[in-house]
């Protein structure tokens, strides 16, 4: 355990006293020790999942005025932070002892029912790792952990909008209405709660009706899959074993059943022919007939009409959702989207800071854990736009970022449930020119985004920078024999501005599950603006577009705005 010499002056000042840190009972697995330059910190003594609740401590609440005459004058003005009303709050438990950080990897929301806080973690937490929180952007002291520079004074943006643990001063002024808004009043209250359709943030756009009923064989949307048959049920076993090892058990599968009988005939689906063109090599020692490519249902049944229809074509899953009702969201997943798009604007001042267009894109780690577990995202991936760095004018932030995500998954450093990850975090990816053409048709942004990389990829670190520049590494040539990993298969992305078509285009392709975007992009926007490509007729995937509300002048009281001319 670690020592350090504290006194009473302030947390992290002059220290005179030897004090040795206790050991703390949080079943959750938090120590507490001491950190350079900081005092006293909250670590974690094991791996932690993402969206863990760590900590939920009692507040003592100040009058403002108690406060005013007392509390303010004594060290408790390092811990305490405004509650409701503007009284004070002190943390209990652990609560107080979480340091700050710019890159926070702890959330936190308070339940006024309760008089007490919800801690969380925001990501997967590693053994050791200090957990800390995010205290709003005006510190009353030097921060030694400035993060990598994404956030910085300079950027001038306000509290973090939900009572952020900041010492209350006179002369403090409120947050920022651009940054506040953001996060409304999701802070507080049961997270389980459901929130309803008017409540919410943001506005969902609608798909037609017409084009999701799937109830007649023309409608149902189906594409080309690798199948083999298996002349022994016996072989069953060993094979769904083997698509586990091989990587071919896909969340884009997932809607379909892996084995098929018709009479005494057995078949199981090995793999979509869009991420596979080539058929899967067996193991050596089993013996089976060559895969031949079946059309499947694209989706899973949801009615039992379409259930017969889909299950004709191959065994589909029914996953009844009253139709175009749009998927319920609970408070903290409301949360979870308003730190998102927090993060995302910040990704994009930072790219203004560089120079660049102040666009950005963000994929959090995903709410639940189900889809965590299934997407095997532990870590957050950021990027910006690169268009004015690179002189290249396909490099906007989507772009980036699906790339980037696809890099990152074929250089391995996509982190496993037993694998720990890299530390990479958010990493706003660098990427070198590699495909010059001109700008594309949808047609041919279409195709080539369904066909495997034929250009050298520079391989995203496990920091997220990039290891070459073009050059062949091993781990351009594993991103280029697997065309699989562009996919953004169940996963929800954040965007400061509404895509443009090309980008539109290019998240289909993706398969990604939403998009929510901050700023409409009227002139440009392809999801929902100019035109809305994932309800476009004859597309063969579809994802969820929701606009943040209250676009008005959002961009310039967020400082993104962008030129009219320039698409996202
Ligand atoms: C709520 S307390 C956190 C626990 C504190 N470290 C302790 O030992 O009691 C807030 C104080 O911790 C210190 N602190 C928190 N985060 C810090 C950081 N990133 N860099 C330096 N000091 C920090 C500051 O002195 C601040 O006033």
């Amino acid at each position: 355990m670690s020592e350090t010499h504290l006194d009473d002056a302030g947390p992290s000042d002059a220290r005179t006293v030897l004090c040795k840190a206790p050991e703390h009972l949080n079943s959750a697995g938090l120590r507490i020790e001491y950190a350079e330059g900081k005092g006293r910190g909250v670590y974690a003594c094991r791996e932690i999942p993402a969206q863990t609740v760590i900590e939920i401590s009692p507040v003592l609440l100040f009058s403002a005025a108690e406060y005013e005459a007392h509390g303010r004058h004594t060290v408790l003005d390092h811990y305490t932070f405004v509650w409701r009303d503007r009284r004070m709050a002190l943390a209990l438990g652990l609560g107080s002892l979480f340091n700050h950080s710019q890159r926070p990897n702890v959330s936190y929301a308070a339940d006024p029912a309760t008089e007490s806080i919800r801690y969380t973690t925001s990501r997967r937490i590693l053994p050791d790792e200090e957990l800390c929180t995010f205290y709003g952007h005006k510190l009353w002291f030097n921060p030694v952990d400035v993060g990598d520079g994404v956030l910085s004074e300079a950027l001038e943006v306000g509290d973090d909008g939900w009572g952020g643990l900041s010492g209350v001063r006179e002369d403090e002024d409120e947050p920022s209405i651009a940054e506040q808004s953001l996060f409304d009043d999701f802070s507080e209250g049961d997270p389980e709660q459901i929130i309803s359709e008017e409540e919410l943030p943001f506005k969902r756009l609608k798909l037609t009706p017409e084009e999701e009923e799937e109830e007649d064989m023309v409608s149902v949307r189906k594409e080309d899959a690798w199948v083999v048959d298996l002349p022994d049920p016996r072989l069953a076993a060993t094979m769904l074993k083997w698509l586990k090892q091989s990587g071919l058990d896909t969340p884009s599968m997932a809607h379909l059943k892996r084995i098929r009988k018709i009479d005494d005939r057995m078949s199981m689906v090995l793999t979509l022919t869009r991420e596979h063109p080539q058929p899967p090599t067996f193991l050596e020692h089993v013996e089976l007939p060559s895969p031949y490519v079946l059309a499947v249902p694209l989706t899973a049944a949801l009615t039992m009409t379409s259930l017969k229809l889909k299950s004709s074509l191959w065994p589909t899953i029914y996953a009844p959702r009253k139709k175009f009702e749009p998927e319920p969201w609970c408070r903290g997943k409301v949360r979870w989207a308003c730190e998102a798009m927090t993060q995302v604007v910040q990704e994009a001042r930072a790219a203004a800071e560089k120079g660049e267009v102040p666009i950005a894109a963000h994929v959090p780690v995903p709410y639940d854990e189900e889809t965590r577990v299934a997407t095997r995202m532990y870590e957050p991936v950021s990027a910006h736009d690169t268009r004015t760095s690179l002189s290249h004018p396909l490099r906007h932030s989507i772009i980036n970022l699906v790339r980037a995500i696809g890099e990152l998954r074929a250089s391995g450093s996509h982190a496993t449930a037993s694998a720990p990850p890299s530390e990479a975090v958010s990493p706003p990816p660098q990427l070198t020119p590699v495909i010059d053409v001109p700008t594309p048709s949808l047609d041919q942004v279409s195709a080539a985004l369904s066909q495997p990389h034929t250009h050298p990829l520079p391989a995203v670190s496990s920091k997220g920078q990039p290891k070459g520049t073009g050059a062949n590494t091993d781990a351009d040539t594993d991103s280029r024999s697997n065309g699989a990993h562009y996919l953004l298969t169940s996963l929800t992305l954040f965007t400061t501005h509404e895509p443009c078509i090309m980008c539109s285009m290019a998240l289909l392709h993706s398969r990604v599950k939403e998009v929510v975007y901050l700023i409409p992009m009227e002139k440009t926007g392809g999801c929902g603006s100019v035109t809305c490509v994932p309800r476009l007729e004859g597309v063969n995937h579809r994802y969820a577009a929701d606009v943040w509300k209250g676009g008005d002048g959002r961009a310039e009281r967020c400082g993104l705005m962008v030129d009219e001319s320039c698409d996202a």
